[in-house]
């Protein structure tokens, strides 16, 4: 889940830190001289009486009605304990002139005046009301003092009492009884916890909490020590500030450089071995619209495509999220690279001819030609039922592919399979059940969300709601996320967020996947900075080479790497390529400022057409 929001440049991150208390001060407290003669006289005062604190402002989330009513409970189930326990409840007056604080008041004030009636007598009193506040010294004695304490708040963000009274119970390991809905009740393990509602539950806890042996008591006591004096203000104090300078370091936007036409044009011109510009589509090349098929390159996009793809040793590709229809459809022409829905296909520059890209190995498993018919195929919010071909197709062209058993050689990453259109699928036995699973789903969300539809293609699903009511339709997909990664968290099919769409697709292939295929195709010896797409260029040709002769290896199969993406799936690219790739031939480029793995942005999608100009206009 995601647990932060971008807007406009700036980062909002959350995060949880539970506050803790100062132990010292309460410590450093207790060995006061007024305050161990305080604690004397609470406990000659309560001699043969086992004593239970309630410290709350009283406020009705403080749960007060709830703690008295089981007190009364408990008093009349165990006949035994009337006259044995007391009650000193501290409710410090809060919000006096708001009505439903002053009902409060009266409700609770019945309350104490009913059970002391009820259980009173000449020598015993079951609750002592202070509807007051106290000062340190009486607090802190009267934690000290007491055998348990009882908090029943029905909600509370943390809830300071209960490590306070911890934290003065050294010396007697008093019982904590404590609501489920405190957030203290999620670190405070070795307390009795309870749900403030369940009057009977709360019953049995102070029975349970008045006859706990001393073993058990103090068992309990030291785990419960051990957290209230790590997890301190202090230490909260500190694990916000470094959290808060983690942020802050991953997320600098000032570190973020802005594409400089010339030095690009610089690097482009001074390159003397292969270049390769990778380019994302839509919202890089083109500005969105809010239907996808109209959302076609301009004449001059087109152009420039062609002007650099049939340059010498210049390979441009398109790395998008779209179908392999689209893409031919509206690139065929320009003849460049192109890799369809989000790295599930890919086929190289038509003047790398069909075979490029086939190692060795492969080469000898001859690679079934499929019919051309098989790409393009209308996406299935055109032609809905195209959809059971396709995927026929598609398993048709899985028969063709170079089965892992076929090869002893671990160095094929992928088996990749070809048609005579040059596309290579990267997905391998992709199970497009999952569409069926989700299909429904989508359609119900699709029914409820005017504007939405859903865009189908060859295995991943897209749900727009571009068109629908801009605060209505982030509030479907919200909920729809929630709901999607509920069903998908036994699948491998992962939900990436886009540009108003919520797209699914296998989680195994990114388009980070399809670069680092065609940078292998390249044959280039590939850096291991780290493991992140754990695709090692191991080929079974070329002896193992150190990292300081692979990078220079690398510098004459290739020295200069554009690559241009403004969105989430685009990070992927960026990723590999900076962790693959000698750094002086990578320039990484994210279009608009925000947090990004992209060493430079630019503004906007005129400026990626300005970049591409400039290097057009190269000689
Ligand atoms: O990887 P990309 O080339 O950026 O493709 C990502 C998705 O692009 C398309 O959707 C986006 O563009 C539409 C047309 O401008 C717009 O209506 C939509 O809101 C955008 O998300 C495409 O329809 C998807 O299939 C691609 O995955
Ligand atoms: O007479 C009193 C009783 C309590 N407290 C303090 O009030 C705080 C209550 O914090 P808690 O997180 O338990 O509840 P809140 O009132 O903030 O909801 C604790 O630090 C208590 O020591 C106080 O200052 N005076």
């Amino acid at each position: 889940m995601p647990n932060g929001v971008e807007f406009e440049g700036n980062k909002v991150h959350v995060g949880t830190f539970p506050i803790g208390i100062d132990p010292v001060k309460f410590s450093e407290s207790l060995k006061n001289s007024k305050v161990q003669e305080r604690i004397a006289s609470l406990q000659e005062k309560f001699k043969g009486k086992k004593l239970i604190v309630g410290v709350d402002r009283l406020d009705y989330i403080k749960g007060v009605p709830q703690k008295l009513q089981a007190l009364e409970n408990f008093l009349t189930n165990y006949p035994e304990w009337q006259g044995k326990v007391v009650l000193v409840q501290v409710a410090v007056p809060s919000r006096e002139g708001v009505a439903d604080y002053q009902h409060l008041d009266t409700v609770v004030n019945e309350l104490v005046g009913k059970i002391n009636g009820r259980f009173g007598t000449v020598e015993y009193m079951p609750i002592h009301y202070i509807h007051n506040s106290v000062n340190f010294e009486e607090l802190v004695s009267l934690y000290s003092a007491a055998d348990a304490c009882i908090i029943t708040s029905t909600r509370d963000g943390m809830n300071l009492v209960s490590y306070e009274y911890i934290c003065c119970q050294r010396e007697k390991h008093g019982v904590l009884i404590l609501s489920e809905f405190t957030g203290a009740a999620q670190s405070l393990n070795g307390s009795i916890i309870v749900n403030p509602w369940n009057t009977e539950e709360l019953t049995s806890s102070i029975y349970e909490a008045v006859t706990m042996p001393e073993q058990q008591k103090a068992l309990n006591h030291d785990k419960l020590y051990n957290i209230v004096t790590k997890y301190t203000a202090a230490y909260w104090g500190g694990n916000f500030v470094r959290e808060l300078q983690r942020v802050c370091e991953e997320f600098d936007p000032k570190k973020l450089l802005r594409l400089k036409n010339d030095t690009l044009v610089d690097k482009f011109r001074s390159s003397i071995s292969r270049k390769i510009i990778f380019l994302d589509y839509d919202g890089t090349l083109n500005a969105n619209h809010k239907l996808p098929e109209f959302s076609r390159p301009t004449a001059a996009v087109l152009s420039m495509l062609t002007a650099l793809n049939s340059r010498p040793d210049v390979y441009v590709y398109i790395l998008s999220g779209r179908s392999r229809y689209y893409l031919d459809k509206w690139f065929a022409e320009t003849g460049v690279g192109l890799s369809a829905e989000h790295g599930c296909f890919y086929k190289h520059p038509n003047k790398l001819g069909p075979k490029f890209g086939m190692g060795e190995l492969e080469r000898r498993v001859s690679a079934v030609d499929l019919n051309d018919s098989e790409v393009p195929v209308p996406p299935r919010y055109i032609i809905e039922v195209i959809c059971g071909l396709t995927k026929f197709l598609f398993r048709l062209s899985m028969t063709g592919s170079v089965s892992s058993d076929t090869s002893d050689d671990s160095s094929i990453d992928y088996k990749k399979k070809i048609s005579s259109s040059g596309w290579i699928a990267l997905v391998d036995e992709v199970d497009l059940s999952y569409r069926d699973t989700i299909r429904p789903l989508l359609q119900h969300y699709t029914d409820r969300t005017p504007g939405s539809f859903i865009e189908e293609k060859e295995i991943n699903l897209t749900w727009h709601y571009g068109n629908a009511d801009p605060e209505f339709g982030s509030w479907q997909a919200a909920d729809l996320q929630v709901n999607l990664e509920k069903i998908l968290s036994h699948m491998a099919v992962s939900v990436i967020l886009g540009n108003k769409t919520l797209e699914l697709r296998p989680s195994s292939i990114d388009k980070g996947a399809a670069a680092k295929t065609i940078l292998k195709d390249f044959g280039l010896h590939l850096l291991k900075h780290n493991n992140h797409h754990q695709l090692q260029h191991k080929s079974p040709l070329s002896p193992p080479l150190s990292p300081n002769s692979h990078s220079h290896a690398q510098k004459q199969e290739l020295d200069f790497l554009l690559c241009i993406g403004d969105g989430k799936t685009d990070e992927a690219v960026f990723q590999v390529l900076t962790d693959s790739l000698e750094e002086s031939i990578v320039n990484t480029c994210t279009v608009g400022k925000k947090q990004t793995l992209a060493k430079y942005y630019v503004e906007s999608v005129k400026d990626v057409l300005g970049v591409l100009g400039g290097l057009c206009e190269t000689k």
